[in-house]
């Protein structure tokens, strides 16, 4: 008699991960999942766990269905028998199970890698002889995709004795974390030496194009707009008037994801039930990741009255590389039942519709959308600027600029003469700053106080001018933020650096703010003026903390510090936002510093720059007045009167 086939299950991808870890052996002495304190869990829905606390099994498939095991419950935790191993993905053949490794390469020395290297690194690893390079490329761990990871290290392995091997350790976000990571290391070197990379350096110069296919600037990045709102609010008008308008500007992709039209096509069938909602929602998610996957813009207006969905979507997405950009359409019920376009809400009120969003089905606000506009008693026009001011100050499209162009700049536009005499000139010495407040700031804007961020590097010339700059210019001239800037070293009123000056404009910051621009040495005053201090390295930070102690709750490298917002109340924002992360920041020494690309050529410029617009965009966004406290000027930015 045969029996029933076995329950199947997809995992996430970390849980897949974790499970060729446990097949692999590398794991060991980890066998099972949901061991006590092993950060190697598994999640199940609630049906399958019923199953398996009766005694069956329940089969663990790949995304394509391919059965990879099988799984049990056991005393302390869930058993694991290996059927197949992951067939496909690009590099499958480095994926060796630590077996397999000691009987080809034991005897070397074991080099874990988890970035594109420097040229410090490679010089180091020339130094260790004949070595097997771990590339851990695991969910979460790599600092660049797992296939960028890959390709680089094979790039540096053919130039040394050296062979690549990939591991894929995930990251948990568990205490757990380090111990697995030095016992899955041990598993492979055995009794060979393990040696940790030099922290440092600058990237190596055969690297820059996988840097820069790895870290698209945000203006080409993929883009997922969602719009979100009753019916009636007005998100389809409003969507496809911005189609409109990116179809004007050029130079994209788009897609339409209609609410409406998926629901012909797509998800043609469905039902108004919460459960087929979800469903509808989740495929719009899924195309639209897909579409950001490939650098393209996914415009979508469904009702999504769910914030689970919605989060949902802005995960696929995320997964995919791609942005996601909420727009909640927060026109009133009374309104949208005014319109009554389509007749649906008098249909609804005589019940004639049931489950009717806003009527008979709920529609949840979202909390964390990146703009929200109400149309009542605006022009579609209004309100449309109110979504294209957005986008711009978030750095993703400028479809204020007059003239599209190849490399749409965010912001600013059309550098004038001016850089091109500055670019010509060299870095020499700059006019005297306009207007040097005892705060620190070269500007201010207007009566209230407004936050102050200090960024910090080195000369003051480069990496900080940069930062410095680029906020203005993402920010907007009124949102309330003061940025600065000053070098540990600083050079007294030096302009931008040459090739940094040509990055900033290329990149849409105006050439008065670029010429405007004078260096300066970093003194205790800025420090203790500044509510935020920001710095581009790790030794910076410690430089600011040796010079006044009392900032370590105010003072964080600007990677330390994007990574840090995400871990604290995501209401949070301006000064209330800087005493939160204060009290709960990330460890730095993980992160990796900005690497200094003075006189290193125009490519490490741009990994640089890169490197501060993807932080940059994080943090201004939670640093600004959130978008519901916003009405008509989405840019504005809450002041720290506080
Ligand atoms: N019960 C009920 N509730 C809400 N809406 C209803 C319902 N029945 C039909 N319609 C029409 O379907 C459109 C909403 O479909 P969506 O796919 O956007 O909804 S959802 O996101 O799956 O909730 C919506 O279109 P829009 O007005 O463009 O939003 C309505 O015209
Ligand atoms: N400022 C505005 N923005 C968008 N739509 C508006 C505005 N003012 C009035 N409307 C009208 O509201 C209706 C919105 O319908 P629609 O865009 O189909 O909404 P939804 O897709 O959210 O159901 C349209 O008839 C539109 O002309």
């Amino acid at each position: 008699m045969s029996r029933p086939p076995l329950p199947q299950h997809c995992p996430t991808q970390r849980e897949l991960d974790d499970l060729e870890l446990l097949t692999s052996g590398a794991a060991d002495p980890i066998r099972g999942f949901n061991e006590p304190g092993s950060p190697l869990t598994l999640s199940l829905p609630d049906e399958l766990l019923t199953h398996l606390d009766e005694g069956n099994e329940v089969e663990l498939v790949d995304p394509e269905g391919l059965p990879l095991a099988r799984v049990s419950s056991v005393l302390r935790g869930v058993a694991v028998t290996p059927l197949t191993h992951a067939q496909h993905g690009p590099f499958r053949r480095l994926h060796l199970s630590p077996a397999a490794v000691r009987e080809q390469y034991a005897g070397r020395t074991f080099v874990p890698v988890t970035d594109l290297m420097t040229d410090v690194q490679v010089e180091q690893l020339r130094g260790l002889g004949p070595v097997v390079l771990l590339a851990l490329v695991g969910t979460g761990t790599p600092a660049v995709s797992p296939v960028g990871l890959l390709r680089a290290t094979l790039r540096v392995a053919e130039a040394i004795d050296a062979e690549v091997v990939a591991v894929p350790l995930a990251d948990h976000g568990s205490l757990a974390d380090p111990a697995l990571r030095i016992s899955v290391l041990t598993s492979y070197a055995d009794s060979d030496p393990v040696v940790e990379l030099a922290y440092g350096g600058h990237l190596l110069p055969g690297l820059a194009d996988i840097a820069e296919a790895e870290r698209p600037r945000l203006d080409q990045q993929g883009l997922v707009l969602f719009f979100t709102g009753l019916s009636g609010s007005g998100k389809s008008t409003l969507a496809q008037a911005l189609m409109d308008r990116l179809l004007e500007h050029g130079g994209r992709s788009l897609t339409s994801l209609d609410g409406d039209v998926v629901r012909r096509n797509l998800s043609a069938g469905l039902t108004f039930s919460k459960e087929d909602r979800e469903t509808n929602i989740r495929r719009i998610g899924w195309v639209a990741a897909e579409i950001s996957r490939h650098g393209g813009i996914a415009v979508c207006s469904p009702i999504a009255p769910f914030d689970e969905t919605r989060q949902q979507v802005r995960a696929m997405v995320d997964q995919a590389g791609g942005a996601f950009f909420l727009v909640h359409v927060a026109t009133p019920l009374e309104e949208c039942e005014r319109r009554d376009r389509k007749g649906l809400y008098a249909k609804a009120r005589r019940g004639e519709i049931p489950e009717f969003t806003g009527i008979s089905s709920p529609y949840e606000e979202p909390q964390d959308a990146d703009v929200r506009v109400d149309t009542t008693g605006r022009t579609i026009e209004e309100a449309l600027e109110d979504v294209v001011l957005a986008l711009r100050t978030a750095g993703y499209v400028d479809l204020t600029a007059p003239e599209p162009t190849a490399t749409a700049a965010p912001a600013d536009p059309a550098p004038g003469p001016e850089i091109a005499e500055i670019v010509a000139a060299g870095p020499d010495v700059a006019p005297e700053p306009v207007d040097e407040e005892p705060s620190g700031a070269r500007t201010t804007t207007g009566g209230t106080r407004s936050l102050r961020v200090l960024f910090v590097c080195t000369a003051n010339i480069c990496r900080s001018p940069y930062m410095e700059l680029r906020s203005r210019a993402l920010a907007g001239a009124d949102s309330g933020i003061e940025f600065a800037s000053a070098g540990t070293h600083g050079f007294n009123a030096h302009r931008v650096d040459r090739t940094m000056a040509e990055v900033l404009s290329e990149r849409g910051v105006s050439a008065d703010l670029v010429n405007g621009f004078a260096s300066r040495p970093l003194t205790d005053d800025l420090i203790e003026a500044a509510d935020l201090v920001l710095t581009a390295e790790a030794s910076h930070r410690q430089f600011v903390l040796e010079e006044v102690p009392g900032a370590f709750r105010k003072a964080f490298t600007l990677a330390q510090f994007a990574e840090s917002v995400e871990r604290v109340d995501a209401d949070l924002h301006g000064a209330e936002l800087v005493t939160a992360v204060g009290h709960r920041r990330a460890g730095t020494a993980e992160h990796h510093d900005i690497r200094d690309p003075y006189r290193r050529g125009k490519a490490a410029a741009e990994v640089s720059a890169d490197q501060i617009d993807a932080l940059l965009q994080s943090v201004l966004r939670r640093l600004a007045q959130p978008a519901t406290a916003r009405t008509s000027a989405p840019t504005s930015v809450q002041t720290g009167d506080e």
